[in-house]
């Protein structure tokens, strides 16, 4: 039997913090119809007016939260890669990022080269979007069918309720949680509101109310993000034993002036403040690394406005990055996808 490479798959970053990389960047990001679902005219005007300011504000951005070694994704990915390959018995384990560099097609020509026949894709990302998923799908089968690759590809499912997730993100959270805090925020990565009804095979069954994700049926929830996170959110406070008063749900990183996928995280900080929460711990779990969206938006700005609110002091909780009870649970989730 030939090998089975493990690859991996995130998001990327800017090759650097310079406004042409981040801007070369965001434009590659914003352009992909996962990301923003219009048709190509209308996507690369409203992306070219986006470029105009965009890119000095996210270059600013990303130069407060870099690492000496690159974009804390990008490094935080490589350790989790480089802590994975000891327990992938199967074959190499690799790493790409759907934009920017190590690119999707790069790393699949190179294990093409090598002989590789078989990979399993791990997108890492635990709650479906087509801005998440499916895009690195798609991307890996143009790859394949551009360049006629013979190779079988076995795909890791969403992982949102994942016992072995679930727990992952209890370990690593646990030195946190230990520690005295009036409040748990659990901030999801937001989505345009109309991306969960694209998703909706009967029409309006996504997203009818605030609360309907809550009591969602589970073919309902394997399709609508907001439902996924917020089962994630009540799975994990479940793990935690945390009461019902104890923590929340918000979304975070809106862009643009469209409805995303509310309670938006900027007003909860607000809101939780007011409400007399001094010591809050947030927790980022769409994100399984640290990113500009965790360190910068949480855990600079988000801080910021939270103190200013009248709180007085906001944990972010570090995602999962190569946590050893997260490197096990993602061998074991990928184990099985190669199994099946
Ligand atoms: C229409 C815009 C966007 C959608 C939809 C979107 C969905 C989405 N993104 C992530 C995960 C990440 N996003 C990150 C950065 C980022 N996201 C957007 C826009 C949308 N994301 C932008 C413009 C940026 C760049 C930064 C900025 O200018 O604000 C990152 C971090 C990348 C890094 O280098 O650190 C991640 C990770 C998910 C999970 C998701 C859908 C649910
Ligand atoms: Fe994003
Ligand atoms: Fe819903």
């Amino acid at each position: 039997m030939s090998e089975q490479a493990l690859l991996l798959v995130n998001l990327g970053s800017p090759a650097s913090t310079s406004v042409a990389d981040v801007r070369r960047y965001l434009n590659q990001f914003l352009m992909d119809p996962y990301v923003i679902d219009l048709p190509w005219p209308l996507r690369r005007l409203l992306v070219s007016l986006i470029l105009l300011r965009r890119p000095a504000q996210s270059a600013h951005a990303y130069a407060s939260i870099w690492w000496p070694d690159g974009s804390p994704l990008l490094v935080l990915s490589r350790a989790l890669q480089q802590a994975l390959a000891p327990h992938w018995a199967h074959g190499p384990v690799e790493l790409a990022m759907r934009y920017g560099e190590p690119s999707i097609e790069s790393t699949l020509l190179r294990m093409a080269g090598q002989g590789i026949q078989r990979v399993t894709l791990a997108p890492l990302y635990p709650h479906f979007a087509d801005s998440t998923v499916t895009t690195v799908v798609q991307e890996v089968r143009r790859v394949i069918a551009r360049h006629g690759l013979a190779l079988e590809v076995s795909t890791l499912p969403p992982f949102y309720d994942h016992p072995a997730y679930l727990q992952a993100l209890l370990a690593s959270a646990e030195p946190y949680l230990q520690q005295p805090f009036d409040h748990l925020l659990l901030s999801f990565h937001g989505l345009p509101e109309r991306h969960l009804h694209r998703g909706d095979p009967k029409g309006k069954q996504y997203l009818r109310n605030d609360d309907c994700c809550l009591g969602a049926s589970d073919d309902v929830i394997a399709g609508c993000y907001r439902a996924q996170c917020l089962k994630s959110a009540a799975d994990f406070a479940g793990l935690a034993g945390l009461a019902r008063d104890k923590w929340s749900v918000s979304f975070q990183s809106r862009l643009g002036r469209d409805k995303w996928i509310e309670p938006y995280t900027e007003g909860m900080l607000d809101t939780l403040a007011a409400r007399g929460v001094k010591r809050l711990l947030v927790m980022c779990p769409a994100f399984v690394a640290d990113c500009i969206e965790t360190l910068e938006e949480i855990g600079d700005r988000g801080r910021e406005q939270f103190l200013a609110a009248g709180g007085e002091e906001l944990l972010l909780v570090p995602c999962l990055n190569d946590h050893p009870a997260w490197v096990q649970a993602l061998v074991g989730m990928c184990e099985d996808v190669t199994d099946a």
